[in-house]
């Protein structure tokens, strides 16, 4: 049975060799050095700095840019301690001078050990240019292979008996009796001193499954002392050195004696101390060791300075006696420390026999312990394995699997973690869970328990109702005091990008909409390092980047992949996905959503459409509980300062024909109002506006178009007459009432839903020029039309002794849950956040001074010129004739060149505009024109280190295709406007 699972992982694996490497050569066959450098994995123009002796009387060598000054970062790179990489001469081609592992990797400076390459001598001087390029890791690889060969040859050797229970030849057992333990952790919760008590009676196998927050590693380490407490010697394993960084760090108050094999990813003291060079140093023969790498050192040196070829030589011959002098005192140092530790902590492939380890007896350890062990290849586990009779499993498998390239062995079983793969098989017999998490909000939890954790886990009160407002320095606003919140984005037209052939999937107005929640976060005091956001696709992550860094330099934007084991107080998550078809991609995977989901300690915001991700039940489930225990809006609220920037693909492209928009020529009349009848404004759908997910019923719903020119007629008519309020009826759907916002941002109108439910509708107003507040006006009476609007929230007047006004609004308090019933949320909250400020400004004075981020409305102002037809609008024909006579002229306000043969139309504005004022920065798109521009980045694929790993849109082919078929089609655009001219021309 093992060997035939051996037999089939090694086949599997050599699959998956053989996807990386293709993935490899792809890479860097089709790629500059530059890109290579971009993408993180090369690094160009590097000088040596300084080189010494390490380990293993290996050459170790540390670069750094080659600049005039020794202050230069090195640019962002992913190399890490363990990389291997090649050194090449700056200019040379082909096989690097040699190969080496990075040992070291700080900002300014990377330090590898290199290997001795064939040649027994190396050029590195300090004159010459080097680059290094991360290769494709076949140490990895061999280590895997070889575990698995001796997995399938094992006999009779310490782990023959918990084969057997791997492999489901004889079942897990128990140790007979066992006394009850006294914990070294008095605070451990009832679950953890179960699977404490559990895993040290059980003799062969025990799984520790622990959700995220349930404190795996606190019950790990306490496994750990109890088994060191009886004598046990433990061998510590984690497929990824942060992990078992994050162990020794755990370990290290405490009393055991820890050795870490390998590079500590971590720089950390005390990570450091407990690593083997370090021990080693502190160890007896660590002067004797030192003095005769100092000798090799010198030694190197000389043949530098060698005058002839006889004297080089001569001290080479001393470099290979002193080195292997060096091996022999380093393995007898070695070996003592090996022995001396309690722990010895390592990856699971630097557990591997070619390594420290095979220095030790095969029964030295008593005990192996993996953790994060749902996210380790079976066969890396069994690097450790086969060196104890007993192992600790502690994981969990509802969260993601280790990564695999290559399809086919992913399906064929590779990606089945060992965990899973026996927490199936034996369930309570082998498996304890931990049940009380400590991380989230109790409402954050529960959706994750009952859809992933059988419903069993409860929040410790410290953690049950802790929101984000309870952080020091963070204001009590509605975005601080609620634990979910979900950003509708459906029916609002933010269709992801579509790029066809393209596996990576980003979605610029959810960009924008998580820009707009962090910055009310930030502004209510939330730190920027306690926010994360996370998206399911690279390129989604590369445009958050480049929108969201340069502004919160501290904020975390990663893959949901990447940000697995971390958390943060509030997790904004966008999902991206938003099409018609309903494809939900990497969505579909739930234990990613569930990840996602559970990295939020306080507060977890969701940017999705509803309608696209609803398609499937688990997500809409989710969506379900957000708008149960949460705070649902829709993006509508958002989209006052939102570009629906790809709008025009889906059917907008039409209004390029209609008529202009008056835009701001048509000015606004005196107060009034006006009310539409309910013109039989589309199908309604009834209850369309209840539930997040059926808000989008409208969007496919038919003739939008029509609905389109109906509204920009009603609009026009409106602009037209002297009313300065326009209601819909209550009939339009939430795409009819889209359309009407988005036709009313076209015409610089105001626009606010107000009621609830059914009664829910639109309406604008002319937007009257603001004006700077008067301080000398504490309490300016509203404009008379103001306190009859339905639709505004009647705003507390500012109190005498508090003009703050810090209490919080009665309409978010009556509805703190159901959010779809509110009104403009966005528009109270930048004014709350204003009067947050004024409130500091005033405090900070200490003078009594009347409010002063209300809006004013400028009385002179507002009784507005007559605009265009000013008898009230029934005759649709004139005024839209004479919208199309001002359609004539440059949308430019006061530029009266005419449009009608020269025109250019602005893609962003879908307004003509005469030869001077045609480039977007000019009439005032240059912001929209510029995140255009940026998307189009994104979408070649730039990348940024560390957004994740194996980003399909890099793939080199894909993109030179796209970049044909880009060309081709500007070309073809050109000989198209040629055709043209020529044609008129004639
Ligand atoms: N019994 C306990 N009492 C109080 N706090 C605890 C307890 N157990 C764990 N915690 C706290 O919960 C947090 C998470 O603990 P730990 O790091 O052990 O969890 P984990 O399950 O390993 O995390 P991850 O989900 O990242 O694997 C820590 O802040 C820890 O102090
Ligand atoms: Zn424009
Ligand atoms: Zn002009």
């Amino acid at each position: 049975m093992a060997a035939e699972v051996a037999e089939r992982h090694l086949e599997l694996l050599r699959d998956e060799r053989e996807a990386e490497l293709a993935q490899s050569r792809a890479w860097q066959e089709s790629v500059s050095l530059k890109e290579l450098q971009r993408r993180g994995v090369c690094l160009l123009k590097l000088q040596v700095s300084s080189q010494r002796t390490g380990l293993y009387g290996r050459l170790l060598v540390t670069f750094q840019p080659r600049k005039c000054d020794s202050d230069t970062e090195l640019p962002s790179n992913s190399f890490g301690p363990g990389d291997i990489v090649g050194l090449y001469e700056s200019a040379g081609q082909g096989d690097p001078l040699c190969t080496g592992v990075v040992t070291r990797v700080t900002p300014k400076a990377v330090t590898v050990a290199l290997e001795e390459p064939r040649d027994g001598e190396l050029a590195v001087d300090h004159e010459h240019s080097f680059r290094l390029l991360k290769l494709a890791n076949d140490v990895t690889y061999n280590r895997l292979k070889r575990a698995l060969t001796a997995l399938k040859q094992y006999r009779g050797g310490p782990a023959s008996d918990l084969i057997d229970v791997l492999f489901f030849a004889s079942a897990p057992r128990a140790f007979p009796e066992t006394k009850p333990l006294e914990f070294f952790n008095a605070s451990l919760d009832e679950s953890q001193r179960e699977a404490v008590s559990f895993s040290l009676a059980q003799r062969e196998l025990a799984i520790i499954h622990g959700p995220p927050g349930t404190g795996k590693t606190t019950t790990l380490v306490e496994i750990i002392l109890q088994a060191v407490q009886q004598g046990l010697k433990v061998l510590c394993c984690a497929p990824s050195n942060v992990a078992v960084d994050n162990l020794v760090e755990r370990l290290a108050g405490c009393r055991a004696r820890l050795l870490r094999l390998g590079h500590p990813a971590r720089l950390l003291q005390p990570i450091q101390q407990h690593s083997l060079d370090a021990v080693l140093a502190r160890g007896d023969c660590a002067r004797l060791v030192a003095d005769i790498r100092r000798d090799i050192d010198q030694a190197w040196a000389n043949t530098k300075k060698a005058q002839d070829k006889g004297e080089r030589s001569h001290f080479l011959g001393e470099i290979k006696t002193l080195r292997k002098e060096l091996k022999e005192r380093e393995e007898a140092a070695m070996t003592a420390a090996l022995s001396q530790a309690s722990v010895v902590l390592a990856t699971n492939t630097g557990a591997s026999s070619d390594g420290p380890l095979k220095l030790l007896p095969e029964t030295h350890f008593d005990l192996v312990v993996i953790d994060e062990c749902a996210q380790a290849l079976e066969a890396s586990c069994w690097i450790p394995l086969l060196k104890a009779p007993k192992c600790i499993l502690a994981g969990d498998h509802k969260q993601l699997p280790p990564t695999i390239i290559s399809h086919r062995a992913a399906a064929e079983g590779l990606s089945l973690s060992l965990m899973e793969r026996l927490a199936g098989h034996y369930g309570e017999r082998a498996v304890r869970m931990l049940t009380v998490q400590y991380r989230m909000h109790r409402h954050i939890m529960e959706w994750a328990s009952s859809e992933l954790y059988g419903g069993r886990l409860s929040a410790h009160p410290s953690v049950a109702q802790h929101l984000l407002r309870d952080l020091p320095g963070v204001s009590d606003t509605e975005e601080t005091s609620i634990p979910l919140l979900l950003i509708d984005t459906a029916g609002c037209g933010l269709f992801e990008l579509e790029v066809e052939d393209e596996q990576s999937k980003g979605n610029p107005g959810e960009v924008q909409l998580v820009g707009m929640h962090i910055q009310a976060l930030v502004d209510a005091g939330v730190k920027a390092k306690d926010i994360a956001v996370v998206a399911p696709y690279n390129l989604q992550v590369d445009m958050l980047r480049q929108h969201l860094c340069h502004r919160h330099p501290e904020l975390e934007i990663r893959s949901v992949d990447g940000f697995q084991g971390r958390e943060k107080e509030a997790v904004i998550l966008s999902f991206v996905r938003s099409n018609r078809k309903g494809e939900v991609g990497f969505l579909a995977e739930e234990r990613r959503i569930n990840v996602a989901v559970t990295r939020a300690r306080r507060q977890v915001a969701v940017v999705c459409d509803s309608h696209t991700v609803g398609s499937r039940p688990f997500l809409q489930r989710l969506l379900d509980h957000l708008a149960q225990h949460g705070l649902v809006r829709s993006a509508f609220e958002y989209l006052d300062d939102l570009v629906p920037q790809n709008y025009p693909g889906e059917g907008w492209a039409q209004r390029q024909q209609g008529p202009k928009p008056p835009g701001p020529k048509a000015r606004p009349a005196p107060a009034g109002k006006l009310k539409v009848a309910a013109a039989g404004a589309g199908s309604q759908k009834p209850g369309a506006r209840s539930s997040p997910s059926a808000a989008a019923a409208g969007r496919d719903g038919p003739g939008s178009k029509e609905g389109g020119d109906r509204f920009r007629a009603m609009l026009v008519a409106f602009l037209a007459s002297s009313e300065a309020q326009l209601d819909f009826p209550t009939s339009l759907n939430s795409h009819e009432r889209m359309l009407v916002h988005v036709l009313a941002e076209e015409y610089g109108l105001q626009h606010l839903s107000s009621g609830e439910g059914r009664d829910r509708y639109i309406s604008v107003r002319k937007r009257l020029p603001k004006q700077s507040p008067l301080p000398s006006e504490p309490s300016e009476p509203p404009l008379p039309s103001e306190p009859s609007l339905p639709s505004e929230p009647s705003e507390p007047l500012p109190k005498p002794q508090h003009p703050s006004g810090n209490t919080p609004d009665p309409v978010e308090q009556g509805e703190s849950s159901k959010g779809l019933g509110k009104v403009d949320l966005k528009s109270l909250h930048l004014e709350r956040v204003q009067r947050e400020k004024a409130r500091r400004e005033e405090a900070a004075r200490k003078v009594q001074e009347p409010r002063s981020g209300r809006r004013k409305k400028d009385k002179s102002e507002a009784k507005g010129k007559p605009a265009v037809g000013s008898e009230a609008g029934e005759d649709f024909d004139a005024l839209i004739s004479a919208a199309i006579e001002a359609d004539r002229t440059c949308g430019f306000p006061r530029c009266k060149a005419s449009v009608t043969t020269l025109g250019q139309l602005c893609h962003h504005c879908q307004r003509l505009f005469c030869l001077s004022h045609h480039i977007p920065e000019v009439h005032g798109c240059g912001d929209k024109a510029k995140a255009q521009a940026r998307q189009q980045i994104s979408r070649e694929g730039i990348l940024y280190p560390g957004s994740g790993s194996k980003d399909k849109s890099l793939d080199p082919a894909r993109r030179a295709h796209l970049q044909r078929r880009l060309d081709q089609k500007l070309s073809e655009l050109t000989s198209q406007r040629k055709g043209k001219k020529k044609e008129k021309e004639k």
